[in-house]
Protein backbone atom coordinates (compact mmCIF):
# COMPACT_ATOMS: atom_id res chain seq x y z
CA UNK A 1 0.00 0.00 0.00
CA UNK A 2 1.26 3.51 -0.93
CA UNK A 3 1.39 6.40 1.70
CA UNK A 4 0.39 9.76 0.53
CA UNK A 5 3.06 11.69 0.15
CA UNK A 6 5.78 8.44 0.13
CA UNK A 7 7.17 7.22 -2.82
CA UNK A 8 8.04 3.46 -3.01
CA UNK A 9 11.24 3.81 -5.01
CA UNK A 10 11.47 -0.31 -5.76
CA UNK A 11 7.96 -0.48 -7.24
CA UNK A 12 8.54 2.02 -9.41
CA UNK A 13 11.75 1.23 -10.42
CA UNK A 14 11.53 -0.22 -13.85
CA UNK A 15 11.70 -3.55 -14.29
CA UNK A 16 14.50 -4.67 -16.00
CA UNK A 17 14.11 -6.82 -19.04
CA UNK A 18 15.81 -9.36 -21.02
CA UNK A 19 19.76 -10.13 -20.63
CA UNK A 20 19.60 -6.22 -18.71
CA UNK A 21 18.69 -8.29 -15.81
CA UNK A 22 21.47 -8.60 -13.05
CA UNK A 23 20.39 -12.05 -12.58
CA UNK A 24 20.07 -13.02 -16.59
CA UNK A 25 23.39 -14.14 -17.74
CA UNK A 26 22.86 -14.38 -22.03
CA UNK A 27 25.24 -11.97 -22.41
CA UNK A 28 27.70 -13.73 -20.30
CA UNK A 29 27.06 -17.14 -22.03
CA UNK A 30 27.52 -15.23 -25.68
CA UNK A 31 30.53 -13.90 -24.78
CA UNK A 32 31.68 -16.79 -23.64
CA UNK A 33 31.16 -18.82 -27.24
CA UNK A 34 34.43 -19.11 -29.10
CA UNK A 35 34.61 -16.82 -32.18
CA UNK A 36 35.56 -17.72 -35.47
CA UNK A 37 38.14 -15.87 -36.53
CA UNK A 38 37.97 -14.33 -40.03
CA UNK A 39 40.73 -12.81 -42.90
CA UNK A 40 40.75 -10.40 -45.23
CA UNK A 41 42.14 -13.38 -47.91
CA UNK A 42 39.51 -15.78 -47.01
CA UNK A 43 36.91 -12.72 -47.42
CA UNK A 44 38.31 -12.46 -50.72
CA UNK A 45 38.12 -16.24 -51.73
CA UNK A 46 34.25 -16.66 -50.09
CA UNK A 47 33.02 -13.04 -51.46
CA UNK A 48 34.16 -13.94 -55.01
CA UNK A 49 31.34 -15.80 -57.00
CA UNK A 50 28.82 -14.93 -54.35
CA UNK A 51 26.51 -12.65 -56.94
CA UNK A 52 25.87 -16.13 -58.76
CA UNK A 53 25.09 -17.82 -55.59
CA UNK A 54 22.41 -17.54 -52.90
CA UNK A 55 23.44 -20.84 -51.49
CA UNK A 56 26.27 -18.39 -50.35
CA UNK A 57 24.74 -15.18 -49.15
CA UNK A 58 22.64 -16.89 -46.83
CA UNK A 59 25.97 -19.06 -45.48
CA UNK A 60 27.55 -15.50 -44.83
CA UNK A 61 23.91 -14.10 -43.52
CA UNK A 62 24.09 -17.16 -40.68
CA UNK A 63 28.06 -16.17 -40.60
CA UNK A 64 26.69 -12.56 -39.03
CA UNK A 65 24.20 -13.77 -37.14
CA UNK A 66 26.16 -15.79 -35.57
CA UNK A 67 29.32 -13.69 -35.19
CA UNK A 68 27.52 -9.77 -34.18
CA UNK A 69 25.69 -11.20 -30.80
CA UNK A 70 28.77 -13.17 -29.63
CA UNK A 71 31.10 -10.18 -30.75
CA UNK A 72 28.65 -7.52 -29.24
CA UNK A 73 28.21 -9.41 -25.69
CA UNK A 74 32.21 -9.31 -25.13
CA UNK A 75 31.74 -5.97 -25.45
CA UNK A 76 28.79 -5.62 -23.39
CA UNK A 77 30.90 -7.59 -20.60
CA UNK A 78 34.12 -5.40 -21.36
CA UNK A 79 31.58 -2.49 -20.34
CA UNK A 80 30.31 -4.17 -17.05
CA UNK A 81 33.51 -4.68 -15.96
CA UNK A 82 34.32 -0.81 -15.88
CA UNK A 83 34.14 1.80 -13.04
CA UNK A 84 30.26 2.49 -12.42
CA UNK A 85 31.25 6.04 -12.81
CA UNK A 86 32.51 5.85 -16.04
CA UNK A 87 29.82 3.52 -17.39
CA UNK A 88 27.33 5.53 -15.90
CA UNK A 89 28.42 8.83 -18.12
CA UNK A 90 25.89 9.62 -20.35
CA UNK A 91 27.95 9.02 -23.61
CA UNK A 92 29.21 5.75 -22.15
CA UNK A 93 26.13 4.53 -21.07
CA UNK A 94 24.68 5.43 -25.22
CA UNK A 95 27.41 3.12 -26.48
CA UNK A 96 25.95 0.27 -23.56
CA UNK A 97 22.31 0.41 -24.45
CA UNK A 98 22.96 1.07 -28.17
CA UNK A 99 25.35 -2.45 -27.95
CA UNK A 100 22.50 -4.08 -25.85
CA UNK A 101 19.71 -3.45 -28.21
CA UNK A 102 21.66 -4.45 -31.12
CA UNK A 103 22.69 -7.98 -29.48
CA UNK A 104 19.14 -8.59 -28.35
CA UNK A 105 18.12 -7.76 -32.10
CA UNK A 106 20.05 -9.90 -33.48
CA UNK A 107 20.23 -13.36 -31.39
CA UNK A 108 16.57 -12.87 -31.50
CA UNK A 109 16.56 -13.35 -35.37
CA UNK A 110 15.57 -16.85 -36.64
CA UNK A 111 18.93 -18.52 -38.71
CA UNK A 112 18.28 -17.16 -42.31
CA UNK A 113 17.19 -19.96 -44.63
CA UNK A 114 15.60 -17.80 -47.70
CA UNK A 115 16.52 -14.95 -49.60
CA UNK A 116 13.46 -13.25 -47.86
CA UNK A 117 15.45 -13.57 -44.34
CA UNK A 118 18.45 -12.76 -45.69
CA UNK A 119 16.63 -9.61 -47.16
CA UNK A 120 15.64 -8.74 -43.93
CA UNK A 121 18.70 -9.36 -41.90
CA UNK A 122 20.60 -7.27 -44.57
CA UNK A 123 17.96 -4.00 -43.68
CA UNK A 124 18.74 -4.78 -39.65
CA UNK A 125 22.29 -4.80 -40.66
CA UNK A 126 22.37 -1.71 -42.47
CA UNK A 127 19.91 0.33 -39.72
CA UNK A 128 21.95 -1.17 -37.10
CA UNK A 129 25.76 -0.05 -38.89
CA UNK A 130 24.18 3.57 -39.72
CA UNK A 131 22.53 4.15 -35.71
CA UNK A 132 26.03 3.16 -34.49
CA UNK A 133 27.95 5.28 -36.60
CA UNK A 134 28.09 8.11 -33.93
CA UNK A 135 28.98 5.51 -31.14
CA UNK A 136 33.06 6.47 -31.32
CA UNK A 137 32.37 9.87 -31.18
CA UNK A 138 30.41 9.20 -28.05
CA UNK A 139 33.06 6.74 -26.50
CA UNK A 140 35.73 9.58 -26.92
CA UNK A 141 33.41 12.03 -25.03
CA UNK A 142 32.97 9.84 -22.27
CA UNK A 143 36.36 9.54 -22.06
CA UNK A 144 37.29 13.03 -22.21
CA UNK A 145 34.58 13.94 -19.78
CA UNK A 146 35.30 11.71 -17.21
CA UNK A 147 38.73 12.06 -17.59
CA UNK A 148 38.71 15.52 -17.09
CA UNK A 149 36.76 15.76 -13.91
CA UNK A 150 39.08 16.99 -10.89
CA UNK A 151 38.43 13.89 -8.29
CA UNK A 152 37.27 11.28 -10.69
CA UNK A 153 39.69 11.59 -13.20
CA UNK A 154 42.84 11.10 -11.93
CA UNK A 155 41.56 7.81 -10.13
CA UNK A 156 40.50 5.98 -13.34
CA UNK A 157 42.51 3.81 -14.90
CA UNK A 158 44.34 3.42 -17.56
CA UNK A 159 41.75 2.70 -20.17
CA UNK A 160 43.92 1.89 -23.39
CA UNK A 161 43.43 -1.82 -23.29
CA UNK A 162 39.66 -1.22 -22.77
CA UNK A 163 39.61 1.29 -26.11
CA UNK A 164 41.77 -1.46 -27.99
CA UNK A 165 39.31 -4.54 -27.72
CA UNK A 166 36.55 -2.29 -27.94
CA UNK A 167 37.62 -0.01 -31.54
CA UNK A 168 39.55 -3.46 -32.80
CA UNK A 169 35.58 -5.71 -31.92
CA UNK A 170 34.13 -2.39 -33.23
CA UNK A 171 36.57 -2.43 -36.70
CA UNK A 172 35.30 -6.02 -37.09
CA UNK A 173 31.41 -6.29 -36.43
CA UNK A 174 31.19 -3.53 -39.67
CA UNK A 175 33.42 -5.45 -41.87
CA UNK A 176 31.53 -8.82 -41.22
CA UNK A 177 28.02 -6.28 -41.35
CA UNK A 178 29.53 -4.59 -44.06
CA UNK A 179 30.79 -7.50 -46.33
CA UNK A 180 27.64 -9.22 -46.20
CA UNK A 181 25.23 -6.53 -46.92
CA UNK A 182 27.07 -5.45 -50.16
CA UNK A 183 28.32 -9.66 -50.70
CA UNK A 184 26.17 -10.00 -53.50
CA UNK A 185 25.66 -6.58 -55.18
CA UNK A 186 27.86 -6.50 -58.54
CA UNK A 187 30.30 -3.99 -58.20
CA UNK A 188 33.51 -3.81 -60.23
CA UNK A 189 36.12 -3.92 -58.78
CA UNK A 190 34.51 -4.98 -55.97
CA UNK A 191 33.90 -7.87 -53.46
CA UNK A 192 31.74 -7.17 -50.86
CA UNK A 193 33.32 -3.91 -49.38
CA UNK A 194 36.56 -4.84 -50.54
CA UNK A 195 38.24 -3.13 -53.28
CA UNK A 196 40.18 -5.96 -55.25
CA UNK A 197 42.91 -3.34 -56.81
CA UNK A 198 42.82 -0.45 -54.47
CA UNK A 199 45.28 2.35 -56.00
CA UNK A 200 47.21 3.78 -53.08
CA UNK A 201 48.47 6.66 -55.20
CA UNK A 202 45.10 7.95 -55.67
CA UNK A 203 44.22 7.56 -51.82
CA UNK A 204 46.79 9.49 -51.61
CA UNK A 205 45.85 12.17 -53.59
CA UNK A 206 42.31 12.03 -52.71
CA UNK A 207 43.36 12.06 -48.29
CA UNK A 208 45.63 14.84 -49.34
CA UNK A 209 43.58 17.12 -50.98
CA UNK A 210 40.59 16.48 -48.25
CA UNK A 211 43.43 17.52 -45.62
CA UNK A 212 44.61 20.78 -47.48
CA UNK A 213 41.23 21.85 -47.67
CA UNK A 214 40.68 21.49 -43.63
CA UNK A 215 43.77 23.11 -43.29
CA UNK A 216 43.07 26.25 -45.31
CA UNK A 217 39.95 26.60 -43.51
CA UNK A 218 41.62 26.16 -40.38
CA UNK A 219 44.60 28.08 -40.40
CA UNK A 220 44.23 30.10 -43.72
CA UNK A 221 46.95 27.92 -45.28
CA UNK A 222 48.43 24.73 -45.97
CA UNK A 223 51.36 22.74 -46.60
CA UNK A 224 51.85 20.85 -50.23
CA UNK A 225 51.46 16.55 -50.01
CA UNK A 226 53.91 15.63 -52.85
CA UNK A 227 53.41 11.98 -53.43
CA UNK A 228 56.48 9.85 -54.75
CA UNK A 229 57.70 5.94 -55.00
CA UNK A 230 56.26 3.65 -56.74
CA UNK A 231 52.71 5.52 -58.39
CA UNK A 232 51.61 2.10 -59.67
CA UNK A 233 51.19 0.38 -56.45
CA UNK A 234 48.16 -1.10 -55.63
CA UNK A 235 46.48 -3.35 -53.44
CA UNK A 236 43.22 -5.39 -51.99
CA UNK A 237 42.12 -3.19 -49.13
CA UNK A 238 38.70 -1.84 -47.92
CA UNK A 239 39.08 1.68 -48.99
CA UNK A 240 37.25 3.25 -45.95
CA UNK A 241 40.32 1.69 -43.70
CA UNK A 242 43.27 3.11 -45.97
CA UNK A 243 41.15 6.65 -45.87
CA UNK A 244 40.85 6.80 -42.50
CA UNK A 245 44.70 6.29 -41.78
CA UNK A 246 45.89 8.40 -44.42
CA UNK A 247 43.53 11.20 -43.74
CA UNK A 248 44.91 11.12 -39.79
CA UNK A 249 48.15 10.77 -40.28
CA UNK A 250 48.35 13.77 -43.18
CA UNK A 251 46.25 16.04 -40.67
CA UNK A 252 48.84 15.04 -37.80
CA UNK A 253 51.37 15.99 -40.58
CA UNK A 254 50.18 19.16 -41.81
CA UNK A 255 48.95 20.68 -38.14
CA UNK A 256 52.59 20.20 -37.17
CA UNK A 257 54.30 21.97 -39.90
CA UNK A 258 51.59 24.63 -40.36
CA UNK A 259 51.94 25.16 -36.69
CA UNK A 260 55.97 25.28 -36.69
CA UNK A 261 55.67 27.84 -39.59
CA UNK A 262 52.67 30.09 -38.80
CA UNK A 263 55.13 32.94 -37.97
CA UNK A 264 57.07 32.75 -41.14
CA UNK A 265 54.30 33.86 -43.79
CA UNK A 266 56.57 34.62 -46.45
CA UNK A 267 57.91 31.48 -46.97
CA UNK A 268 55.90 28.62 -48.35
CA UNK A 269 56.00 25.87 -45.32
CA UNK A 270 57.96 22.49 -46.30
CA UNK A 271 55.87 19.96 -48.40
CA UNK A 272 54.60 16.54 -46.65
CA UNK A 273 55.63 13.99 -48.40
CA UNK A 274 54.44 10.24 -49.07
CA UNK A 275 56.68 7.79 -49.97
CA UNK A 276 55.23 4.48 -51.65
CA UNK A 277 57.28 1.64 -51.27
CA UNK A 278 55.94 -1.55 -52.95
CA UNK A 279 57.66 -4.84 -51.92
CA UNK A 280 56.17 -8.78 -52.91
CA UNK A 281 54.20 -8.94 -49.01
CA UNK A 282 53.65 -5.65 -48.24
CA UNK A 283 53.17 -1.78 -49.53
CA UNK A 284 54.69 1.20 -46.85
CA UNK A 285 53.61 4.53 -47.18
CA UNK A 286 56.26 6.98 -45.25
CA UNK A 287 54.53 9.96 -44.66
CA UNK A 288 57.32 12.46 -43.52
CA UNK A 289 57.22 15.99 -42.18
CA UNK A 290 59.39 18.36 -40.80
CA UNK A 291 57.08 20.15 -38.44
CA UNK A 292 59.58 19.94 -35.80
CA UNK A 293 58.43 16.02 -34.40
CA UNK A 294 57.36 14.65 -31.24
CA UNK A 295 59.28 15.79 -27.91
CA UNK A 296 61.14 12.61 -26.78
CA UNK A 297 58.64 12.75 -23.44
CA UNK A 298 55.65 12.24 -25.15
CA UNK A 299 56.71 9.77 -27.47
CA UNK A 300 54.89 6.90 -25.76
CA UNK A 301 52.08 8.86 -24.94
CA UNK A 302 50.32 9.78 -28.29
CA UNK A 303 49.32 5.85 -28.95
CA UNK A 304 47.29 6.64 -25.77
CA UNK A 305 43.41 7.47 -26.43
CA UNK A 306 42.31 10.75 -25.61
CA UNK A 307 46.02 12.03 -25.72
CA UNK A 308 45.65 15.35 -27.73
CA UNK A 309 48.22 18.59 -28.23
CA UNK A 310 45.34 20.38 -30.06
CA UNK A 311 43.94 22.95 -29.20
CA UNK A 312 40.15 22.70 -27.68
CA UNK A 313 39.12 24.72 -30.97
CA UNK A 314 40.55 22.52 -33.29
CA UNK A 315 38.20 20.13 -31.38
CA UNK A 316 34.98 18.88 -33.80
CA UNK A 317 33.06 19.03 -30.95
CA UNK A 318 33.87 22.57 -30.25
CA UNK A 319 31.98 24.67 -32.32
CA UNK A 320 35.21 26.04 -33.37
CA UNK A 321 36.70 25.55 -37.17
CA UNK A 322 38.76 23.06 -37.81
CA UNK A 323 39.50 19.94 -39.72
CA UNK A 324 38.47 15.98 -37.73
CA UNK A 325 35.58 14.45 -39.07
CA UNK A 326 32.57 16.23 -37.56
CA UNK A 327 32.55 12.94 -35.86
CA UNK A 328 34.35 9.72 -36.11
CA UNK A 329 31.22 8.41 -37.50
CA UNK A 330 30.93 10.64 -40.25
CA UNK A 331 34.24 8.82 -41.73
CA UNK A 332 32.60 5.60 -40.15
CA UNK A 333 29.16 6.13 -42.34
CA UNK A 334 29.80 7.44 -45.19
CA UNK A 335 32.86 5.48 -46.69
CA UNK A 336 31.54 1.88 -46.78
CA UNK A 337 29.15 2.62 -49.03
CA UNK A 338 29.47 0.85 -52.07
CA UNK A 339 32.09 1.88 -54.20
CA UNK A 340 32.90 2.02 -58.25
CA UNK A 341 35.98 0.37 -59.85
CA UNK A 342 37.50 3.74 -60.48
CA UNK A 343 39.00 4.50 -57.22
CA UNK A 344 39.56 8.33 -57.19
CA UNK A 345 35.94 8.19 -58.33
CA UNK A 346 35.00 6.23 -55.59
CA UNK A 347 36.24 8.05 -52.79
CA UNK A 348 35.71 11.29 -53.88
CA UNK A 349 31.85 10.90 -54.27
CA UNK A 350 32.02 9.21 -50.94
CA UNK A 351 33.81 11.93 -49.36
CA UNK A 352 30.93 14.51 -50.86
CA UNK A 353 28.59 12.25 -49.16
CA UNK A 354 29.76 13.98 -46.38
CA UNK A 355 28.94 16.90 -46.98
CA UNK A 356 32.76 17.89 -47.89
CA UNK A 357 32.89 21.99 -48.02
CA UNK A 358 34.65 23.80 -50.25
CA UNK A 359 37.74 25.83 -48.72
CA UNK A 360 35.48 29.13 -49.51
CA UNK A 361 32.83 27.41 -47.45
CA UNK A 362 34.54 28.74 -44.26
CA UNK A 363 35.13 26.47 -41.54
CA UNK A 364 31.79 24.70 -41.53
CA UNK A 365 32.56 21.03 -42.98
CA UNK A 366 32.48 17.95 -41.21
CA UNK A 367 36.23 17.95 -41.35
CA UNK A 368 38.20 19.07 -38.76
CA UNK A 369 41.64 19.69 -37.42
CA UNK A 370 41.85 16.83 -34.55
CA UNK A 371 41.71 17.16 -30.30
CA UNK A 372 40.21 13.92 -29.54
CA UNK A 373 42.90 11.99 -29.47
CA UNK A 374 42.03 8.91 -30.94
CA UNK A 375 43.87 9.49 -34.35
CA UNK A 376 47.04 7.27 -33.81
CA UNK A 377 45.89 4.46 -32.08
CA UNK A 378 42.53 4.02 -33.99
CA UNK A 379 44.83 3.92 -37.02
CA UNK A 380 47.41 1.60 -35.62
CA UNK A 381 43.87 -0.24 -35.14
CA UNK A 382 42.67 -0.20 -38.65
CA UNK A 383 46.42 -1.13 -40.08
CA UNK A 384 46.96 -4.18 -37.46
CA UNK A 385 43.60 -5.62 -38.32
CA UNK A 386 44.78 -6.98 -41.24
CA UNK A 387 48.13 -7.67 -40.57
CA UNK A 388 49.79 -4.33 -41.30
CA UNK A 389 51.41 -1.72 -38.49
CA UNK A 390 51.70 1.50 -37.91
CA UNK A 391 55.06 3.12 -36.45
CA UNK A 392 56.49 6.38 -35.84
CA UNK A 393 59.71 7.95 -35.94
CA UNK A 394 59.82 11.49 -34.54
CA UNK A 395 62.99 13.70 -34.94
CA UNK A 396 62.57 16.26 -31.91
CA UNK A 397 63.81 19.35 -33.45
CA UNK A 398 63.14 18.13 -37.30
CA UNK A 399 60.12 16.36 -38.04
CA UNK A 400 58.14 12.68 -38.22
CA UNK A 401 58.48 9.84 -40.04
CA UNK A 402 55.29 7.98 -39.70
CA UNK A 403 55.59 4.02 -41.77
CA UNK A 404 51.86 2.71 -42.50
CA UNK A 405 52.30 -0.83 -43.55
CA UNK A 406 49.67 -2.62 -45.25
CA UNK A 407 49.97 -6.42 -46.26
CA UNK A 408 49.33 -7.57 -50.25
CA UNK A 409 47.25 -10.34 -50.50
CA UNK A 410 47.78 -11.31 -54.22
CA UNK A 411 49.07 -14.05 -55.82
CA UNK A 412 46.74 -16.94 -54.53
CA UNK A 413 44.04 -15.38 -53.64
CA UNK A 414 42.25 -16.32 -57.38
CA UNK A 415 43.46 -20.02 -55.91
CA UNK A 416 39.34 -21.63 -55.17
CA UNK A 417 39.95 -23.58 -52.00
CA UNK A 418 37.39 -26.07 -51.75
CA UNK A 419 37.77 -26.24 -47.46
CA UNK A 420 36.37 -22.67 -47.45
CA UNK A 421 32.75 -23.72 -49.48
CA UNK A 422 32.15 -25.62 -46.58
CA UNK A 423 33.57 -23.59 -43.42
CA UNK A 424 33.91 -20.16 -45.50
CA UNK A 425 35.36 -18.47 -42.24
CA UNK A 426 37.14 -20.46 -40.37
CA UNK A 427 40.41 -19.43 -39.11
CA UNK A 428 43.34 -20.49 -41.39
CA UNK A 429 47.14 -20.76 -40.60
CA UNK A 430 49.22 -18.99 -42.25
CA UNK A 431 46.65 -16.35 -43.23
CA UNK A 432 45.98 -12.75 -41.52
CA UNK A 433 43.63 -13.23 -39.06
CA UNK A 434 41.93 -10.15 -37.75
CA UNK A 435 41.87 -9.76 -34.26
CA UNK A 436 38.81 -11.44 -32.64
N1 LIG B 1 53.52 14.33 -37.27
C1 LIG B 1 53.41 14.78 -36.03
N2 LIG B 1 54.19 15.81 -35.59
C2 LIG B 1 54.10 16.29 -34.32
N3 LIG B 1 53.25 15.78 -33.39
C3 LIG B 1 52.46 14.75 -33.76
C4 LIG B 1 52.49 14.20 -35.09
N4 LIG B 1 51.61 13.18 -35.14
C5 LIG B 1 51.03 13.11 -33.93
N5 LIG B 1 51.53 14.04 -33.10
C6 LIG B 1 51.16 14.27 -31.68
O1 LIG B 1 50.37 13.18 -31.24
C7 LIG B 1 49.13 13.65 -30.70
C8 LIG B 1 48.07 12.60 -30.87
O2 LIG B 1 47.75 12.42 -32.24
P1 LIG B 1 46.36 11.80 -32.66
O3 LIG B 1 46.35 11.69 -34.14
O4 LIG B 1 46.15 10.52 -31.90
O5 LIG B 1 45.26 12.81 -32.12
P2 LIG B 1 44.97 14.30 -32.54
O6 LIG B 1 45.47 14.52 -33.93
O7 LIG B 1 45.51 15.21 -31.49
O8 LIG B 1 43.39 14.34 -32.48
P3 LIG B 1 42.34 13.56 -33.40
O9 LIG B 1 42.25 12.17 -32.91
O10 LIG B 1 41.10 14.33 -33.19
O11 LIG B 1 42.89 13.61 -34.79
C9 LIG B 1 48.86 14.94 -31.43
O12 LIG B 1 47.98 15.80 -30.73
C10 LIG B 1 50.29 15.51 -31.52
O13 LIG B 1 50.65 16.12 -30.30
Amino acid sequence: MRRPGFRNVWADAPQAVGPDNFYDSTVEQYALQPLEVLSLRQMLEFGKDAIYDKAKVLKSARHAQRELPKRLARRLMDLQFLPHIFVKNPHIKRVYDAYLHAFDTLRSLPPACTPEDNARLTDILQRLVDEHAPMLDALASGLRESSSKPFVGPKLPNLDAFFDSMLRSRISRRVIAEQHIHLAQRRPGFIGVIATDFSLREAVDHAAQRTRQVCTETYGFSAEVVCTGNLRASIPYIPIHIDYMLFELLKNAMRAVVEAHRGRRGQPPPPVVVRICDAPSSVTLRISDQGGGIPEADIERVWSYGYTTADASLRSDSGGSGAQPASFGSTMTQLPRPLTSETAHQIRSIASGAQMVAPSAGASGPWRMGGLGFGLPLSRLYARYFGGDLQLVSMPGYGVDAFLTLQHLEGDWHEPLAEHQSAPFEPEPHTLNAYP
